[in-house]
């Protein structure tokens, strides 16, 4: 038996990741292991590939080569049906916009994940979920009737309803102004914390990336340094350091060995916090 056999499964392992978009090289050979239980964020310029580390990483997009593994299943090989199940049972997804269906409340929109799953709610569990992330008292409240960091603890309810292995996040603050932002960090953490979540997040606020564990930073596709135990302003000047290399600020192209193309919104069509793709009606509050 080799070392890394005898080692606990990391929650996410990619090895090699590589993803082109056409000419767009998004992923040029990435090597990544998250720890279960712990808090990464993975930040970089625009356009440097972290959404589809994301999407690839939760199953959401098929790498071109390399490897996936979360939870010890390997990704690769699955069939769309067992990866869909993956998602479904051992993958939440949070992104910027919330995604909520518009005409369910806040529990309906809680519980369809276990629903899509075939699975009644026990007694109490939306409510407790609900409650977990602050909204006692809004299950029948629509997502029109509620706020947006509201709309996100609901989206993050219905995330975390499965118990996932993984709890990925694109800019799930994104959206949100920094007072409310804050406090959807202060939940995340907490999740980290108190549940022993393992929690993956892209994000280009240095504030949200200091709350992790750990900051990842991705470059023209590659990984380009991390930061343990990092601070708002240790993360803000590691940036500032990739950025002459990599042609500019946040929503200028990368340099001229980068990728070719102008950053495309990604947005993750269907995905309702579980990251079964099961339908795009969700509307952001
Ligand atoms: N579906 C797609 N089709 C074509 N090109 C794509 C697609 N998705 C991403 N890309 C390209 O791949 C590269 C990486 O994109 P990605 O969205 O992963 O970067 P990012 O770091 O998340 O960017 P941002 O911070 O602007 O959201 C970019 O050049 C982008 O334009």
């Amino acid at each position: 038996m080799t070392s890394t056999l005898s080692l606990p499964p990391a929650a996410v392992r990619l090895r090699g990741l590589v993803r082109r978009h056409g000419d767009v090289l998004a992923l040029g050979g990435v090597d990544l292991d998250v720890a279960a239980g712990t808090f990464t964020a993975v930040m970089g310029p625009s356009g440097s590939g972290k959404s589809t580390l994301l999407r690839c990483a939760a199953g959401l997009d098929r790498p071109d080569a390399g490897r996936v593994e979360v939870a010890g299943t390997a990704l690769e090989g699955l069939s769309e049906r067992r990866l869909t199940l993956l998602r479904r049972d051992r993958i939440g997804f949070v992104f910027q916009s919330f995604n909520l269906l518009p005409t369910l409340t806040a529990a309906q929109n809680v519980a369809l994940p276990l629903r899509l799953a075939g699975r009644r709610p026990a007694r109490g569990e939306v409510r407790a979920a609900l409650a977990r992330v602050g909204l006692a008292g809004r299950e029948r409240h629509r997502p029109a009737e509620l706020s947006g960091g509201q709309c996100q603890r609901v989206a993050l309810a219905r995330a975390l309803i499965a118990r996932p292995a993984v709890l990925f996040g694109d800019e799930p603050t994104g959206a949100l102004d920094s007072t409310t932002g804050a406090e959807v960090m202060d939940m995340l953490r907490a999740l980290v914390d108190e549940e022993g979540r393992t929690l993956v997040m892209v994000t280009h606020d240095p504030v949200a990336a200091a709350r992790a564990d750990r900051v990842v930073f991705l470059v023209d596709g590659r990984l380009a340094g991390e930061l343990t135990a990092p601070t708002p302003t240790a993360v803000a000047a590691r940036l500032a350091a990739l950025r002459p290399a990599t042609g500019g600020a946040r929503g200028e192209p990368a340099g001229p060995t980068g990728p070719v193309e102008p950053a495309g919104a990604v947005e993750p069509a269907g995905a309702v916090g579980s990251a079964s793709p099961v339908g795009s009606a969700g509307a952001p509050c």
